[in-house]
Order: structure tokens, then sequence, then C-alpha cells
């Protein structure tokens, strides 16, 4: 938690005026006692009542300065708080979005949200609290028993056995319930995740009526975080009363022993009604204490989760790489493998030495059965991912050469998921390009077949787009999502089973249109179909994540198992031999 201290650089004033105020609170409420053991054993005893009203005017002046020193310090712990949980945010963001999917996939979406959302917001309650209470309530606690020592040293002994007293109480509750938050934060994660995969696929959940079944998961969720809650509250919940039962037992002692003294005339009256109030205090601040230790347990659990975020390294990183220049010419490759591997981190590889060579211009397909690493080959190129073996080469250079920027900004990527953003056409059309003109953004949706639909909306390339793009189609969905990535004509396309959702005349239109582009584009086409991929100038064909053919449909019908496995159960054997 330490380690986020200096996300509190920018509020260094506010961090000391803070407590300094907060402080100056803390004696005055010191002294407010005395005054009023001076009012009972001379104003009232002597019957003055000038002297009375006089130091009654003096403890409401007092209280009228603390409240001000309070509300200053109130201000500063708040500016300090929200600042410090502002800066951490936009922190964590960068950072999320500098990492690469490995570790997205490895933290998981839903505890992202929940580290940058609930862990901070425990961070700045405990950056507040910092500000307002952890020199106040020790102040109290030690300034009140040595105001007691003053008064008299024997009945200050009390206080210490108190004092005493309560410290066991609050180790003993707290080393029992300490552990249990790092488990209610772990338990809210779960909950997080259950949510957001509901809300994500509503409509999934609702079409196979799922509801009660997810309504049960989520009450096991919500139950377990129940039962971590309440095992927590009861311990906490011991707390109050034996705190209060051992301050009460003192200022009974208080009044039983200072009684005999009063009697014997070595204590005033007033005395013993300041000595009750500085129990009365301590009691007060070390609630206090109790609450910022579980407030800064919570954070201290917060704080390792939120620095996992920030000082976990991305897998996939462009530092010290400089923008290259490479010779763009035949006779090399635009895209080369040489005897990739790769794995996700199970025993076995997900690519395993696969070489292959795409030249510029060329239509590559990639085909094989589900999970034989088709995306996760097309995955490498844009370096979502790394390879572990081998080199992946984009114009001779290899892609963990290139600034990421570089490298992505030359490659347009449909992915498997259809996925749009809130906004307009006009918005989703610019990603790649912010600059893209009216004319630029038609001419991509004519060659992704989306213009038909776009042109005949009122709104034109103004038609608004819903959040994930709801209100559109799967196939309309799809083709927005082709069409941006042709805008700002990348050098790639990648087009991961982006046709899926199209029919076959569309997919055909589609794959004419983009023959248009000729040899300025180079296009790797990930599918399960073949007629789509028929006419490619080269064929991946993938098995458990080998390579295990490559060649023309012609070549590959002929002599690769596997690829005439799929094209027999696809095609009747007009469509095999036609073009
Ligand atoms: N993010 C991931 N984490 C762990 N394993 C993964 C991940 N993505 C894919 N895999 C595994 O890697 C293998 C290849 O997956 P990949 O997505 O590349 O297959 P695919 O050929 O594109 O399949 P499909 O046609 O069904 O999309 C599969 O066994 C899959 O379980």
């Amino acid at each position: 938690m330490w380690k986020l201290v200096k996300y509190l650089k920018n509020y260094k004033k506010e961090v000391i005026l803070g407590p300094i105020f907060k402080l100056a609170e803390a004696v005055l409420e010191l002294i407010a006692p005395l005054i009023m053991a001076d009012i009972i054993d001379t104003g009232i005893k002597n019957a003055d009542a000038d002297y009375v009203l006089r130091m009654g005017g003096i403890m409401i002046l007092i209280a009228a300065i603390g409240l001000v020193c309070a509300l200053i310090c109130q201000y500063f712990a708040a500016k300090a708080s929200q600042g410090f949980g502002t800066d951490l945010r936009n922190e964590m963001f960068a950072r999320i979005s500098a990492l690469s999917h490995a570790e997205i996939d490895a933290v998981g979406t839903p505890s992202l949200i929940t580290r940058i959302t609930n862990d901070v917001n425990q961070l700045q309650v405990a950056v507040a609290m910092l500000i307002r209470l952890v020199i106040r309530a020790p102040f109290l606690v030690i300034g009140a028993t040595v105001m007691a020592v003053l008064i008299d040293w024997k009945m200050s002994l009390i206080f210490v056995a108190a004092a005493a007293g309560i410290a066991v109480i609050l180790y003993q509750i707290m080393s029992r319930s300490v552990p249990f938050y790092k488990t209610i934060q772990k338990l809210l994660d779960r909950i997080s995740l259950i949510t957001r995969e509901n809300l994500s696929g509503v409509r999934v959940i609702r079409a196979f009526s799922k509801q009660e079944t997810e309504q049960e998961r989520f009450e096991e969720g919500a139950d377990d975080l129940k039962r971590a809650s309440l095992r927590v509250g009861k311990i906490s919940a011991l707390l109050n009363p034996l705190t209060y039962l051992t301050v009460n037992i003192g200022i009974i002692a208080i009044i039983w022993f200072g009684g005999g003294a009063v009697n014997t005339g070595m204590l005033e009256q007033g005395e013993i009604v300041a000595l009750v109030q500085y129990m009365t205090q301590i009691l007060l601040a070390l609630i206090v204490v109790a609450n910022l230790i579980v407030i800064f347990t919570k954070a201290s659990a917060s704080g390792v989760r939120v620095n996992e975020i920030l000082e976990m390294q991305a897998a996939v990183s462009d530092t010290g790489n400089r923008e290259k220049h490479p010779q763009k010419t035949d006779a090399v490759p635009k895209i080369e493998f040489q005897n990739v591997s790769f794995s996700y981190g199970g025993d076995e590889m997900d690519l395993e030495d696969v070489s292959v060579k795409i030249m510029r211009g060329q239509t590559v397909g990639v085909i094989g059965g589900t999970g034989s690493g088709k995306t996760t080959f097309v995955n490498l190129i844009p370096r979502f991912y790394d390879a572990a073996r081998g080199r992946v080469l984009v114009d001779g250079e290899d892609v963990r050469d290139y600034p990421l920027k570089q490298l992505r900004g030359q490659i347009g990527i449909v992915p498997q998921q259809a996925v749009l953003f809130s906004g307009t056409v006009r918005d989703n059309m610019r990603w790649r390009d912010r600059e893209a003109t009216d004319e630029e953004i038609w001419e991509a949706l004519r060659t992704a077949q989306a213009y038909d639909f776009v042109k005949r909306s009122p709104e034109k390339l103004g038609m608004p787009i819903l959040q994930g793009g709801k209100n559109l189609s799967g196939g309309q969905r799809q083709r927005l999502t082709i069409a941006r990535a042709l805008v700002g004509r990348p050098e790639i396309l990648i087009l991961d089973d982006s046709a899926s959702a199209l029919d076959f005349a569309t997919d055909a239109a589609l794959r004419k249109a983009l023959r248009e582009y000729g040899r300025e584009i180079t296009v790797l086409m990930v599918s399960q179909r073949a007629a789509t991929l028929r006419n490619a100038d080269k064929i991946i064909v993938l098995s458990d994540g080998r390579a295990v053919g490559i060649g023309t449909h012609e070549e590959l019908f002929e002599a690769n198992e596997v690829y005439r496995e799929i094209c027999l159960s696809q095609l009747s054997e007009s469509e095999v031999k036609g073009k």
C-alpha cells in the first residue's frame, strides 16, 4: 500500500495541513474538560455566576474554533483523497490499456473493473482517514492520559489499566477478523464476474431460458459474500460492547476511588468530572483506532490488488523500438512465419512449428477445424501475443522490432466478434484513420457490402449506433467492422472468420470487391467455409496447431487429406472442381 503514497505527491499541502488542523481541534478538545473542572471547582463552588458565564463563553469559543479546524481538515482530506483516487485511476487505466491480451486473460475483465472502481474507493477512504484521524486518535489517547496524570498520577493508573485492557481486546478481534477482508474482496470479484456475464449475455440466457440457473448462480455468490461478511460482522460486533464495558469499569473506578479522594480533600469534584471526560475521550478515540485498523486492512488488501496491475509487465511491449523503414519489394514476403510455436500456457503448444511465406498482394486463406489455431495464427501478426519460438516477420522485419503503433497501423483487423462502439457510423469508421473523409468511408462501406443499409438510413453516416451495435443485425454489424478495417487502406487485412454472419451472395460480393484493391492489400482470410477460400492464392490448412498443408485449392484437394475432408463435407463435386 505504501508504494501508492507517490500518488499523493500533488497533494502535499493537504496531507500536511489537514492533520495539523485536526491536531489543533484535538488540543482544544483536551482543554475543554479542564475548563469544565474550573467552572465546577471555582465558579459553582463560590456561586460566582459571572465566572461561570465567562468560562462558559470561552468553552463555546473553543468549540467554535474546533469546528472550524475540523471543517478545514475535512476539506483538505476530501481534496487529497479525491485527487489521489483520480490520479490513481488514470494511471491504472493507462496501464490496463498497455497490457497485452495474455495479462488481461490472466486477471480477467471483471476483476480489472472491481480493482479500478471498488479497490481505488477503499484506498480513497484510507487517504481521507489518514489525514483526518491517524494523528488525532493516538494524540487524544496519549493527551487524555497525560492530562489525567497532571490531575492526579494515582488516578491515571486506572487509565493505563483501561487502555491496556482495550488494546488486548482490539488485538484479539482484529487478528480474527482481518484475514476475512481479503476473502470478501475476492467474493466481490466473483459477484462482479457473474453480473457482467449476465448483463452481456442476457439475450443468450433468455434464449436458453437459463434465468433461473443464473439467478441461483448469483444467489450462491451473494450467499458466500453474506456468510463471509456476517462472520466478520459477528467478530467485529464484539468490539464496541467490550470496549464500552472496559471504559465504564474505568469510570466506575474513577468515581469510586475519586469519591474517597474528594472526601479526604485530595481531589476536587470538578477534577473527577474532568477525569471521567478524559476517560470518555479515550474510549471514543480507541473506537476510532479500531475502525482505522479495519479501513487500513481493507485498503491494504486493495493496495495489493491495485499494485498488481500497476506493476504488471506487459508480455508484449515496444519499449525502445524505433520506427522501421523496411524495403517493401516483391522479393521480400509481406508476412513470414519462421518455425513459429506458441502456447497460451497449457502443457501443449497451441501453434507448433508453423512456417509460411505470404507475398505482397496475395489473398491467403486459413482453414481448419474448431480450435485448430486459426485465430491464434493471425493474432501473432499484430502482436496480440508474441511467439514463444520462431519469428513472425512483416516486410522482412521481426514484428517485435516495430513500434506497436507502426505495426498495427498498417493492419486492418476484423475480429471474430463484431464489436462496435456507441456513437455514429462515422465515429466507428474513423477508428483506423481519424481524418478519413466521408468519401473514403462510403468507399469502404461499398467494399464491405454495407453501403445500402447505411445509405437507406435517414441519418446516413450520422446513423446512431448503440453500445455494442445492439440496434443492428449480426450481418450488418459484421459488414461495418469490415468497413472499419478498410478505412485508411491497410496494407494487411485480417478477416478472422468475419464473413460467417454474411450470406453466401454477400460473402462472394465482398471477396470480389476486395480483389479490386489488387496488390495494394495483402489479405488473410480465416474461415471454416471452403467455398469462401477456394479462389485464394494460397490456403493454409491448420490442424491441432500445425500447418498440415499449404497450397492452392486444387493442390491441396489433390494431396491433402484434411483439406479434402473439409471440402467434401461442405461442397458438392461440381463446386469442388468449378471456379
Ligand atoms: N485466450 C486463450 N487462453 C487460453 N487458451 C486459448 C485462448 N484462446 C484460444 N485458446 C486455445 O487455443 C487453441 C486454438 O484456439 P483458436 O482460437 O486459435 O482456434 P480457432 O481455429 O480460431 O477456432 P475457431 O474456428 O473455433 O474460432 C484452442 O485449443 C483454444 O482452446
